[in-house]
């Protein structure tokens, strides 16, 4: 099923029969991704009284709870609203969901003891291009990504400047394979997304953060469209599922 796109001044065509899924599902067990010091996802029958919502259990159907965090859980997509004290929600402010992006490959560099993402690794990637998404795949990649308990490990990050350099260049959808743009433990400084949603000036309420993908090796670096879409949850995140198709 292919497609042809008007985009600007060109025509892109893609296929939409081969979606490249770069989402890391949520699952109800401890080997589910995880960060932020909190307890694994929980998935199970609802329960009331004598009744248990399984059929394996003697009920008419499944009917499941689900307990969960976004920000904790698995592949995300949040807005403004997750460093504002004015609600902000993900639903109201992601109004498109297709997008030219491009997928860069980055080795996070050691800087006083942290691993981190400059201004110049992206200015080499990313040249004279000017993708309205970016999908950041860190290296080392690998499928250990799907299960990692990040509680405590100090993941590699996103300088400032980096994050600065990103805003200027406008593009309006960060996507990194990581459980967030900024450190860990920092005090609550939030630098990256303050400098991504443009925080301290005319805040960029349509700009969103993904965090928690995984862009398996066999996807290519390169030019692609995304098609980003969130559950609607009126909150400042939301489990997504972002996708990409190859432009051919
Ligand atoms: N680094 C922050 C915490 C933080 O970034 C955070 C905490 C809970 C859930 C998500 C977070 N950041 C995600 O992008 C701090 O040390 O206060």
């Amino acid at each position: 099923m292919k497609t042809t796109i008007s985009y600007k001044t060109k025509e892109y065509h893609i296929d939409l029969s081969k979606p490249l899924d770069i989402s890391i599902a949520v699952s109800g067990t401890k080997e589910n991704v995880n960060a932020w010091y909190i307890d694994a996802p929980k998935i199970s029958p609802h329960t009331d009284g004598d009744f248990i919502g399984s059929i394996s259990a003697g009920s008419s159907t499944n009917f499941y709870d689900i307990w969960f965090n976004p920000h904790s859980h698995g592949t995300h997509t949040e807005c403004v609203g997750h460093i504002s004290e004015v609600h902000q929600s993900i639903n109201r402010n992601l109004h498109q969901f297709f997008f030219l992006a491009e997928v860069i490959t980055i080795a996070p560099s050691e800087e006083n003891g942290d691993l981190v993402i400059t201004k110049n690794q992206l200015k080499k990637l990313l040249e004279d291009k000017v993708p309205k998404a970016l999908v950041i795949r860190t290296m080392p990649n690998s499928e250990t990504k799907l299960n990692r308990q990040y509680s405590n490990t100090n993941p590699p990050y996103i300088l400032e400047e980096a994050m600065d350099y990103i805003k200027e260049l406008d593009v309006e959808h960060l996507l990194v394979d990581l459980p967030s743009v900024d450190k860990e433990k920092d005090d609550g400084q939030l630098l990256a997304h303050k400098a991504f949603w443009n925080f301290s000036g005319e805040v960029r309420l349509s700009a969103t953060i993904t965090e928690f993908i995984y862009v398996k090796d066999a996807i290519a670096d390169g030019s692609y469209f995304l098609n980003l879409q969130v559950a609607p949850f009126e909150n400042d995140a939301s489990p997504s599922r972002p996708v990409l198709y190859k432009i051919e």
